[in-house]
């Protein structure tokens, strides 16, 4: 997409395909207000709104044809979405009425808009950063309540005045540094510059400690249940899920396929696999089974390894050596006499539920770090990789003489300034706004 061609009017179906109570397509550009008296006929005065004003009429074709009765709705510029008049019009989410009301628009001077276009003239005209247009894309695609929570946040500035916080640090070192070296006499103090740098560093640390974390609250994560026949992965499954998803039985080696359960867990949206049973089996069908479960189990985000607590222990015919990130390990069955223990391991009951909120807990923990709730993350890689060379910078500055530190100072600002896009290059732009669909 190019910045070329902002000066006409678009239009697109604004809502999801398919049919719908209601449906609307949405137009935006100098001519806003010309396509809606063309294909709008208001049969009522019109009521106030605090943007503009809405109608309530009906939307006709070009031969006068009512193609359904609807409202219209007028932002004018600058209190608009993308800053230009805007106008919706609703109908019923009917895709042939849509279909006809958006040719209509099209007749009328409008052209098709391209993804995400609405949100890039939001943002060229300096209503949204870059950061809060992919806060848009997060809330548009959001599937669970963490997602949503993050991408408010980022759509609210939040990003962005964290980011500006971490700037403003940069700015009073490099302020620092440049009195030193115009009036090296006055004894600048060396904190004056050493603890700024130190907070900024500490702060951007932080910042890409959550995106990690963003990254997985809004794309999820796969967790896998790993163990031997009969400890309970089927089971712990199901009690995760709060019904019957996965076959039962007391017969080792009930689960041979694997299969794949969807639940929101700390507000990430968790994709449970539960695998077969790990064992040596002359069992053609089962050994496949096996096969996958190890499979499975590298490809997982996390992976929790259950073992009976019930029965003797035996050895786990798998390497559990994974960073404590990556394996959470469990005892099973703990509502039936313990046959062994082991304090590094979380005690649970699929049969009672004791541990589970414990074992969310874990998850969450593994999943999201410490990263805090209320805080705004870093949710794109873009945004992560701008932060991640800040940071290169900012350490650098820090084992420099002063006039090259300021020069890594001015380079970990540019990075930072990417975050929100005040210093982009516009393929950069485009691969952001490419993500979107039609209509947003
Ligand atoms: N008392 C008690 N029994 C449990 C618990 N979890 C599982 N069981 C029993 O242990 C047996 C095996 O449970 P599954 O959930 O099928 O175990 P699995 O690991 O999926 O077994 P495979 O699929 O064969 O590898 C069943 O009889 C379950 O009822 C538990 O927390 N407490
Ligand atoms: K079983
Ligand atoms: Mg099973």
């Amino acid at each position: 997409m190019t910045r070329s061609g902002l000066s006409d009017t678009i239009a697109a179906i604004a809502t999801a395909p398919g049919s719908a109570g209601v449906g609307i397509v949405r137009v935006s550009g100098p001519d806003a207000l010309n396509v809606a008296d063309g294909v709008f006929k208001g049969k009522r005065a019109p009521s106030r709104t605090a943007g503009g004003r809405f109608l309530f009429g009906e939307l006709i074709a070009n031969d006068g044809e009512v193609l359904d009765e609807g409202l219209c709705l007028v932002f004018r510029e600058p209190r608009s979405y993308t800053g230009e008049n805007v106008v919706e019009l609703q109908s019923h989410g009917s895709p042939a009425v849509l279909s006809r009301v958006l040719a209509r628009a099209l007749e009328l001077g409008a052209r098709p808009a391209r993804p995400g276009e609405f949100t890039l003239r939001a943002y060229l005209a300096g209503r949204l950063d870059l950061a809060q247009a992919e806060a848009v894309l997060g809330l548009v695609e959001a599937q669970t309540d963490g997602a949503r929570r993050q991408a408010s946040l980022g759509l609210s500035g939040a990003l962005g005045a964290r980011v500006a916080r971490v700037a403003a640090g940069l700015i009073r070192a490099l302020a620092a540094i440049q009195a030193m070296l115009d009036y090296p006499e006055e004894g600048v103090p060396d904190e004056d510059r050493a603890e700024p740098l130190a907070q900024a560093q500490a702060e951007l640390e932080a910042l890409l400690a959550s995106a990690r974390a963003g990254q997985v609250s809004t794309r999820g994560a796969r967790l896998a249940l790993i163990g031997r026949p009969n400890a309970g992965k089927s089971s712990l499954l199901n009690a995760l899920v709060g019904f019957e998803r996965s076959i039962v039985t007391p017969t080792p080696g009930t689960t041979r396929d694997y299969l794949e359960a969807g639940l929101e867990l700390a507000g990430v949206p968790v994709t449970l696999v539960d695998t077969a049973g790990l064992r040596d089996t002359v069992d053609e069908i089962e050994a496949a089974g096996v096969r996958q479960a190890r499979a499975l189990a590298e490809a997982a985000d996390l992976v929790l390894v259950l073992e009976d607590g019930s029965t003797a222990r035996e050895e786990l015919p798998l390497d559990v050596t994974g960073t404590p990130a990556r394996v959470i390990r469990l005892r099973t069955k703990s509502d039936l006499p313990a046959a062994w223990t082991d304090s590094e391991l979380l005690d649970v009951s699929a049969v009672t539920g004791a541990g589970l909120p414990q074992l969310r807990e874990a998850v969450r923990v593994a999943l999201l770090g410490d990263a805090a709730r209320g805080e705004a993350w870093l949710t794109t890689e873009r945004q992560a990789d701008a932060a991640r060379r800040a940071l290169g910078h900012v350490q650098d500055a820090q084992t420099l003489p002063d006039d090259l530190a300021g020069y890594e100072l001015e380079e970990a600002l540019r990075a930072l300034a990417e975050i929100t896009g005040q210093d982009v290059q516009e393929d950069v732009v485009d691969a952001v706004f490419r993500n979107f669909c039609v209509g947003k």
